[in-house]
C-alpha cells in the first residue's frame, strides 16, 4: 500500500512543534535515535527528517509529498508547491534592521549601504521594489552580528521577540513579510496520496479547531436563559439541562474562545453564574 512522505524538520525551530502536531493527530511516531526515515505504525505514513532548507527542492522534485516549513522559506526559495493550510506556529517575520543609534530609520538609509542576510532573494525584491541600490552579503547565520563587526551597516533577518536584535544593539526598521510554520504539498500527488492527505488534513483542522474553540458551561435561572442564550456566540444552540435546585439550569455548549471574552460581562449582567470553560482536545464540525 502506497504511503505518504512527509519531510519535517531533522532539529531547529519547527521540528518539536511539527512532531507535536502529528502526535496530536494520533500519528503514533516511533523515533528510534539518529533515525532520518520513520515509518508511522497507525497511518500510511513516512516521516523523513530533513534541513530545512532543503525540503523545498525535494517538494518540487516530488522526493518528498507534503512537509511543514516556514512559509519565508517558500518565499526565499520560489519553489513550485502548494500551500495547503497555515499551521499557526514559529510565527516570525522577516525584516530590516539597523544599528539603533542610527536615526535615519527611512529605508532610504540603506541606500548603497551593505545589507547582511541570509533571505538574499527576499531581500533582493524588497529592494529592487523601493529602489533602493544596496550591496546584499549572503551570510547563513548569526545575521545580527554583522554591524557590530563591521561587516555591514543593516541586516535582513528573523524576528520573532526582538530579544536578538535588541542583544545586539539593533532596531528593526521595517518588516519585509510575516510567515509562520506551513503545510505544503509537491505538484505531482498521485492519487492514493491525495487521498491520504485529505484524511491527515481533516485530523489537522480538527485539532486546529478544538485549539480554538471551548466548551462553556454555565448556570441560569430558568427565566433568563432566553437573554443569555441571546447573548451567548454559541456555534449551535446550547444544550440546557435542569439543576437539581428548581428553577435554575444548566447551559452547555462551545464557543470560540475569544469571542467569549468579548461577552463576558454581558452574561453575567443577564444572570449566568458559575461559568466554567473547558478545553477541547479535538473538534469535527
Ligand atoms: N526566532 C524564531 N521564532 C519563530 N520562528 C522562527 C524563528 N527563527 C526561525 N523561525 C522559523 O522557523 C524556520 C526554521 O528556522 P531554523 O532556524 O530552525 O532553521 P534554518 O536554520 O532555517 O534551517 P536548517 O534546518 O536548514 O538548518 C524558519 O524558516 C522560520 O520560518
Ligand atoms: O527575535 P528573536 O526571538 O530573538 O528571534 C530571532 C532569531 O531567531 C533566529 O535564529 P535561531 O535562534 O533560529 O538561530 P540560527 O541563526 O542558528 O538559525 C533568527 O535567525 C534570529 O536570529
Ligand atoms: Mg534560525
Amino acid at each position: 500500500m502506497s504511503k505518504l512522505k512527509i519531510a519535517i524538520q531533522k532539529s531547529g525551530r519547527l521540528n518539536e512543534s511539527s512532531l507535536k502536531l502529528l502526535k496530536s493527530c494520533g500519528i503514533a511516531i516511533d523515533n528510534g535515535k539518529d533515525q532520518l526515515k520513520v515509518a508511522v505504525a497507525n497511518f500510511p505514513m513516512e516521516i523523513l527528517y530533513l534541513r530545512n532548507s532543503d525540503i523545498p527542492q525535494y517538494l518540487e522534485d516530488g522526493t518528498v509529498d507534503i512537509a511543514i516549513v516556514g512559509e519565508n522559506l517558500l518565499v526565499e526559495q520560489q519553489k513550485q508547491v502548494e500551500i495547503v493550510e497555515k499551521l499557526g506556529f514559529s510565527k516570525c517575520r522577516v525584516s530590516l534592521a539597523i544599528p539603533k543609534d542610527i536615526e535615519d530609520e527611512s529605508t532610504n538609509y540603506l541606500n548603497n549601504k551593505k545589507i547582511a542576510t541570509s533571505y538574499p532573494v527576499t531581500l533582493k525584491t524588497f529592494l529592487d521594489k523601493n529602489n533602493i541600490n544596496a550591496e546584499i552579503h549572503n551570510i547563513s547565520g548569526s545575521v545580527e552580528i554583522a554591524p557590530n563587526i563591521g561587516l555591514a551597516d543593516g541586516i535582513c533577518d528573523i524576528v520573532s521577540s526582538g530579544n536578538t536584535l535588541f542583544r545586539n544593539g539593533l532596531k528593526e526598521t521595517q518588516k519585509i513579510l510575516e510567515s509562520e510554520a506551513v503545510l505544503v504539498k509537491s505538484q505531482n500527488l498521485g492519487e492514493s496520496q491525495k487521498q491520504l492527505l485529505e484524511k491527515l488534513l481533516f485530523r489537522i483542522k480538527a485539532v486546529q479547531k478544538g485549539k480554538t474553540s471551548k466548551y462553556i458551561l454555565l448556570n441560569v435561572p430558568n427565566d433568563k436563559i432566553k437573554a443569555v442564550t441571546n447573548i451567548l456566540p454559541v456555534l449551535k444552540s446550547p444544550t440546557i439541562l435542569p439543576l437539581a435546585e428548581e428553577g435554575w439550569s444548566s447551559l452547555h455548549s462551545v464557543i470560540e474562545e475569544q469571542e467569549f471574552w468579548e461577552v463576558i460581562d454581558a452574561l453575567k449582567s443577564a444572570g449566568a453564574e458559575d461559568i466554567l470553560i473547558v478545553p477541547i482536545d479535538k473538534m469535527v464540525s
